[in-house]
């Protein structure tokens, strides 16, 4: 029966639903696919680390129906960590068609000259657990945005996935070199199915990370996942298991507890009535888990987020449109004025520079500074990431942060003065500078302690580092928990974060090298304490252990354990801070790097400057009004990060 094809899907809660439980028992994948510079480490089946000796695919080296000599090489196939995920995924990876894929994307690159493809793999494996499918705008019940995404920019992406997916189905149906001939004889109407599946998988897959965020491919679940909406407030999250799956006995039942609106609707395959969800309890591939990371009421819509929620509302705006074709219109991205977390995470300031005098600038375009300095850190970013320069990457990301960037002005034809702009320290492109520095200071740590093993002023060098690694680490968990007091959705980021900080704070804590600092009367006492810490004024430890040893969480209590502990965390931070940020010049302006009251009346400032702000953008550009700009700049900025102003 085909009905209500077009009808958009979402999902809600069947009952109230307190912070912090888990809303879903773990779903397992419809398809799933490593990203292929993991196919030789990780599991194909579970995706977890493979095992020194790992276990090929049942069966390997099939032979093509024509060419009984013709084998696939092993080379471009899967690998598992237990012959348990072997024998189970093994069948659909042989028969997707997934081995012919990666031999032809080997053997002829231009096929698919777009990088990864977990994507395509990720698609005929879903086309083959779907033999009936014909292209619809819900194929297993899923959106596939078929006809919005073949409109899109990048659509010949899709034109050639699909093209490659056709060529391995037809390399396992009939010979194995249709690819070299035929290519360029598919047409699109030939690969209409292949599209279809590849824009559902677009629109509904989820990146699968490890513990440490590491992303490891990507994973298609069934509607109760993929029904789930997205709202930049979100009040859930998910994670996911992965390791191999429990003996089916073991497996815990956690319930589902929440329910598809207009639940009972008969959709194409079948697969949207109340049988759905017992499609989707197989027992492999990377496990999901929903979670409520707010109260919900029962009947309240259950959303989460599709895109960094640390980014300013242009940028997620425009990221959801461009990958799921929606205009978000969440509370956030409603609210006017702006929330206060979307105007610093993309508050600049300038000041103007001339041969006489240092004034606060009042006219500066800020599309053009914002450009110029998103051009400038991106720049940075990626050339660590390619070049691996942890060096130059941190002193050019430092000198951006203390220094702002400069920008010569011709105002009239005698004057010519020159403008400097700076980051907010909350600003989303400092936030991820942080994230940066922090990785890059504790790389070059690492070589200088691999290098010297000694104890000398080398070892010295590196524990200077891994301390300003720390700090960075600290600086960014303190400045996002400063952002989550306001919007609390993003107590994700927030937990790693801190997770991170306490982790690079430990591994200071523990260097053996502190005797060094000790002799050389630097201002702490006995620093390797601090991995013994336990806070006099506070009882969270002992709570936490007594929470584990009686398997609770007591939600009730959520606030209070969230204020004790950023009260315990900043009153660690005040003895510890300046010793993290000695010797460099733009942890020394962060005074406080938990309490950002330092910045001056930060919110108050902003809220009324947005009024121009918001008001400003019915024009071409977007200026600021004199006295605002000059109370803001002189207030905040200009006094906490303009190097020619000392801070007190
Ligand atoms: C993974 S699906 C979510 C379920 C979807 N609503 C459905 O009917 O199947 C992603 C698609 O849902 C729609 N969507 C998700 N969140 C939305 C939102 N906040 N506002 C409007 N559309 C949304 C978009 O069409 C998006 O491409």
């Amino acid at each position: 029966m085909e009905m209500e094809m077009e009808m958009e899907m979402e999902m809600r809660a069947e009952e109230d639903i307190e912070i912090g439980e888990d809303i879903t028992p773990p779903l397992t994948p419809l398809s799933f696919a490593l990203h292929d510079s993991l196919l030789s480490s990780h599991c194909s089946s579970c995706f977890s680390l493979l095992p020194p000796h790992p276990f090929p695919p049942l069966h390997f080296n099939p032979t093509f129906p024509h060419n009984p000599h013709h084998v696939l090489s092993s080379s471009s196939s899967s690998s598992y960590c237990s012959p348990l995920c072997s024998n189970s995924d093994s069948p659909l990876h042989m028969s997707s068609a997934e081995p012919h894929l990666l031999h032809l994307l080997q053997s002829h690159p231009s096929t698919y000259p777009h990088g990864d493809s977990s994507d395509l793999r990720a698609a005929l494996r879903l086309l083959h657990s779907l033999p009936a499918t014909r292209p619809s705008a819900r194929i297993a019940g899923l959106l596939t945005n078929h006809h919005k995404l073949l409109h899109h920019d990048d659509h010949q992406r899709i034109r050639d996935g699909a093209r490659a997916m056709f060529l391995a189905r037809k390399m396992r149906d009939e010979a194995p070199n249709v690819c070299s001939d035929n290519s360029s004889s598919v047409s699109p109407d030939d690969a209409v199915l292949e599209e279809a599946a590849l824009c559902l998988v677009l629109t509904n897959a989820v990146e699968v990370q490890d513990k440490t965020g590491r992303t490891l491919g990507i994973s298609v679940y069934g509607p109760s996942f993929c029904w789930i909406n997205h709202s930049c407030s979100p009040n859930a999250c998910y994670r996911f298991l992965v390791s191999p799956p429990p003996p089916p006995c073991s497996a815990e039942k956690t319930p589902l507890r929440i329910v598809p609106l207009g639940q009972g609707i008969q959709i194409e395959s079948g697969v949207c009535s109340n049988n759905v969800f017992i499609k989707e309890c197989g027992s492999y591939g990377p496990r999901v888990i929903v979670r409520s990371i707010k109260r919900i009421k029962k009947g309240e819509e259950v959303t989460v987020t599709y895109t960094d929620l640390l980014q300013p509302k242009a940028m997620r705006q425009s990221e959801l449109w461009s990958r799921y074709w929606f205009i978000c219109s969440c509370t956030r991205c409603s609210a006017s004025p702006l929330t206060y977390v979307d105007q610093v995470l993309e508050e600049i300031s300038a000041a103007n520079f001339n041969s006489s005098s240092l004034s606060s600038d009042i006219n500066f375009d800020r599309d053009k500074a914002t450009h110029r300095l998103t051009d400038y850190i991106d720049d940075v970013i990626d050339d660590y990431l390619s070049i691996g320069d942890p060096e130059s990457s941190s002193v050019r990301l430092e000198r951006v942060l203390t220094q702002g960037l400069s920008d010569k002005q011709s105002e009239c034809k005698e004057e010519t003065s020159q403008q400097t702009y700076w980051l907010h320290p909350l600003h989303h492109l400092s936030l991820n500078a942080y994230t940066t520095l922090a990785s890059a200071y504790k790389i070059r740590a690492t070589d200088l302690s691999a290098l010297y093993s000694k104890m000398d002023d080398h070892l010295l060098n590196a524990l200077d580092l891994s301390r300003t690694s720390a700090a960075y680490s600290l600086l960014l968990a303190g400045a996002t928990h400063h952002l989550f007091r306001s919007e609390s959705s993003l107590i994700v980021s927030v937990a790693n974060f801190w997770s991170s900080a306490g982790e690079s704070l430990l591994t200071l804590a523990r260097s053996s090298v502190w005797s060094q600092f000790v002799q050389r009367d630097l201002p702490v006492s006995n620093p390797s304490s601090t991995g013994k810490y336990r806070c006099p004024n506070c009882s969270l430890v002992d709570k936490f252990e007594t929470d584990s040893f009686h398997g609770q969480v007591r939600h009730a209590d959520f606030d209070y354990v969230s204020n004790e502990f950023i009260d315990c965390v900043t009153n660690f931070t005040q003895n510890v801070w300046n010793f993290l940020g000695l010797g460099c010049q733009y942890l020394r302006v962060v005074k406080n790097p938990i309490d950002f009251s330092w910045l001056g009346t930060i919110g108050q400032d902003i809220v009324r400057y947005s009024g121009t702000q918001v008001a400003s953008k019915c024009g071409a550009e977007r200026r600021i009004s004199g006295s605002e700009a000059e109370g803001y700049n002189n207030q905040i900025l200009k006094k906490a990060l303009n190097p020619c102003h000392e801070p007190d």
